[in-house]
């Protein structure tokens, strides 16, 4: 559905050098990405700013030009057949809107129908699911100006979706959106990644955006591609683990061993301690530490995919 190989994008800026001078630098904004992304894929495309998520989406999507390589979306080549592609495409980029300001919500959709050209009847399938999964009634009247960011970003997605879009590219869809919203935005995804006749590319700063909806993490730095593969294939490399955390009525007795365990925590009078689970399941853990001391409370912790992702960018933080 998506395939680029040794896709480039450079950027010649011009930066100060001298009181009066001004030099020419060329920025390598995506410096060689090959990628192949399969139909019904939901993939989160992640990077620390500036690593070229932003521009990787403008060239799949028709408005950059690559300065080298290949890329085809849709069997298509973005810019040469832009008017083509996105009949095939939906975008929702946060910062931009496709609505019209001035106009309630219902009557984009019904331009937008006009536009693409979309049968009455699909368009009003379309409109209907996205109705009732996006709660979009309360506020169908309502010009698009005087919407909530919520609000607005379920109307935003529903307008990428009306006119039956085969892969969607989303940026940033839950930035600045409140909770309930962000779970609103993350449940409908969910449910349209599930019908797996959609696929999903995905760039946010929001990891929890990826974990609940993405197999696949491709995370991007310096313009190239760092890793490609699932988020349990990125903790196995750094070497994650989950943990056990137990909390003792008596103090953890003087070198107490836990087969396949690494005690890493001990607090509170080492009353509460926590052991790094290495080669051992939760299960295994549980039961040797539950027969060798008393109990208070227990809990398993899952790596945390915040902390793995800021070790990840920092091994690849050298120049
Ligand atoms: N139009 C442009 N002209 C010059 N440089 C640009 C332009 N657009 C992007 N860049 C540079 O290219 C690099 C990649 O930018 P890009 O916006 O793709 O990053 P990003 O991963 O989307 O970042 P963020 O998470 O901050 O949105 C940055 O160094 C940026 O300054």
């Amino acid at each position: 559905m998506i395939r680029t190989n040794e896709l480039r994008k450079d950027f010649t800026v011009r930066v100060k050098s001298g009181r009066f001078r001004r030099e020419k630098r060329v920025v390598e904004a995506v410096a060689g990405v090959t990628l192949s992304i399969e139909p019904g894929e939901m993939v989160g495309y992640i990077g620390p700013n500036g690593a070229g998520k932003s521009t990787t989406l403008k060239m799949l999507t028709g408005v950059l030009t690559p300065s080298g390589g290949d890329v085809e979306v849709c069997g298509l080549r973005p810019v040469p057949q832009r008017t083509k592609l996105a009949l095939n495409i939906g975008v929702v980029f946060g910062q931009r809107s496709q609505l019209w300001w001035d106009l309630p919500l219902h009557e984009s959709f019904a331009l937008l129908r006009h536009i693409y050209r979309v049968p009455a009847a699909e368009h009003a399938a379309r409109l209907r699911r996205c109705r009732d999964l996006l709660d979009l009634d309360d506020f169908l009247d309502i010009p698009v100006r005087q919407l909530s960011l919520g609000q607005r970003m379920r109307g935003e997605l529903t307008a990428a979706l009306l006119h039956g879009p085969r892969v969607l590219f989303l940026d940033e869809p839950t930035i600045g959106l409140d909770v309930v919203s962000k779970q609103a935005v993350r449940s409908f995804l969910a449910e349209l990644g599930a019908t797996g006749d959609v696929t999903l590319v995905l760039t946010t700063h929001d990891l929890a955006d990826i974990e609940r909806l993405c197999e696949r993490l491709v995370v991007i730095d310096h313009g190239r591609v760092v890793h490609d593969g699932t988020i349990d294939a990125l903790h196995t490399r750094y070497g994650s683990r989950r943990s056990l955390v137990a909390d003792l009525a008596d103090p953890l007795p003087d070198g107490f061993v836990l087969p396949g365990a690494t005690l890493v925590g001990v607090e509170a009078d080492r009353h509460r301690v926590t052991f790094a689970l290495d080669g051992v399941t939760a299960g295994v853990a549980v039961a040797g530490l539950v027969a060798a001391v008393s109990i208070r409370d227990l809990s398993v912790v899952e790596p945390d995919i915040e902390d793995v992702v800021a070790r990840l960018y920092a091994s690849t933080d050298a120049p």
